[in-house]
């Protein structure tokens, strides 16, 4: 694991609410004389924080979140705006992550110098999760409330794995969160022969070359929804999000040409809106831009969960004898008959070969 992936991976617990240059907001600065009602039993209390404001997270950074109170979420302020807020103390051990629909209260005007409190996290819809690895069954979460993940992959430099697709299909569907790809740098390579392992599934597929990236069908599927950036570093990930979201100011990176490796060029994750040219008004989406990254681990995610990253396969495997494991040495795996009597072409043969490697 690189430097950079534990920056990552350790900023949805970084909360030293108390230190650093915003101590002086902090929860304790402010509070008054102790209450001599606060003992007082729970249910006769007011409901706590009722007059929160709701703002997305769109941005983590050492403790701090940048949320966006949308127009019209806030009765009291009706304006857009872009929130500093630190966590309050209760919520000291739970990750608030890039996604989250954060219960905002204090000073919620987004002034220079202001921080809010954030009080509650709305429930989330959906949770992209990860581990270190596969052994590791301390899952992280990644994201939360994506709609969407669209997995970048490139035709050539770097090098396409089918493994690393396979896993994000996985991690996708377990968070039931829809898959789209997106093979970048088809000037280079022909994607078709790659593109063919996946063929059998229902994914959205984009095709993109340098200068010529798909970015009207890509910004359609967009509207509306959050969508999740994922892709190895190199692959072309933030010069296509820069494409699509112009103020994203996303830092690309030259590709090693030794190793075909990107340098890690984009530091921390974040969401942009997109940006829909003509949708004046409309919601145009929101993208989300996680860091290059380096392991992808599915060590939290069930057999179940991984069954439902090959949706191709579902049909066979519905005749498999009970409790069958679908590992090569599983007697009667209804996937060896299907290969055999050619249910299942190459491709689909790979596609086992590529659950039986996640089911190990
Ligand atoms: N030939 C070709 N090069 C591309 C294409 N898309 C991106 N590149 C180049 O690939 C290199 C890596 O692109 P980035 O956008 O920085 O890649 P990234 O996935 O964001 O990588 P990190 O920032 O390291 O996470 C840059 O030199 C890009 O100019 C493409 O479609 N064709
Ligand atoms: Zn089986």
């Amino acid at each position: 694991m690189s430097a950079r992936g534990m920056n990552w991976l350790d900023s949805a617990d970084d909360d030293e609410d108390e230190d650093g240059p915003y101590a002086a907001y902090a929860d304790h600065a402010v509070r008054q004389r102790p209450n001599p009602k606060a003992n007082r039993p729970r249910t006769k209390r007011r409901p706590e924080h009722a007059d929160a404001v709701t703002g997305m997270v769109t941005a983590v950074d050492r403790g701090r979140y940048t949320a966006l109170v949308e127009a019209g979420a806030d009765p009291e302020d009706p304006s857009e705006r872009s929130l500093l807020a630190a966590r309050a103390r209760e919520l000291r051990s739970t990750a608030i992550v890039i996604g989250d629909r954060a219960q905002l209260v204090g000073d919620t005007s987004g002034d220079e110098g202001s921080l809010a409190r954030i009080v509650g996290l709305e429930e989330r819809r959906t949770v992209l999760r990860r581990s270190a690895d596969d052994s590791d069954r301390l899952e992280r979460v990644m994201v939360a409330n994506a709609d969407q993940m669209l997995i970048v992959i490139a035709a050539a430099n770097p090098e396409p794995r089918v493994r690393l697709v396979d896993r994000y299909l996985v991690a996708a569907y377990d968070a039931g969160i829809r898959p789209l790809l997106c093979i970048t740098k088809v000037d280079l390579a022909d994607p078709e022969p790659f593109l063919g392992h996946f063929a059998a599934l229902d994914v959205p597929v984009f095709r993109s070359a340098r200068g010529s990236e798909p970015l009207a069908e890509i910004r359609e599927s967009l509207a509306g929804r959050t969508t999740v950036f994922v892709g190895h570093s190199g692959v072309g990930k933030s010069t296509l999000i820069n494409a699509l979201v112009p103020e994203a100011e996303r830092e690309t990176g030259r590709v090693n040409e030794v190793t075909g490796r990107g340098r890690h060029t984009s530091s921390s994750s974040v969401a942009l809106r997109a940006a829909t040219p003509g949708a004046a008004g409309g919601d145009s989406g929101w993208v989300i831009d996680t860091p290059g990254v380096r392991s992808f681990g599915l060590g939290h995610v069930t057999s179940e969960g991984i069954l439902r990253g090959f949706t191709d396969l579902a049909e066979i495997i519905e005749e498999c004898p009970r409790g069958c494991t679908h590992l090569e040495d599983a007697p009667d795996c209804e996937l060896d008959a299907a290969i055999a009597d050619g249910r299942l072409d190459a491709a689909g043969a790979l596609r086992v070969d590529s659950l039986r490697r996640l089911l190990k």
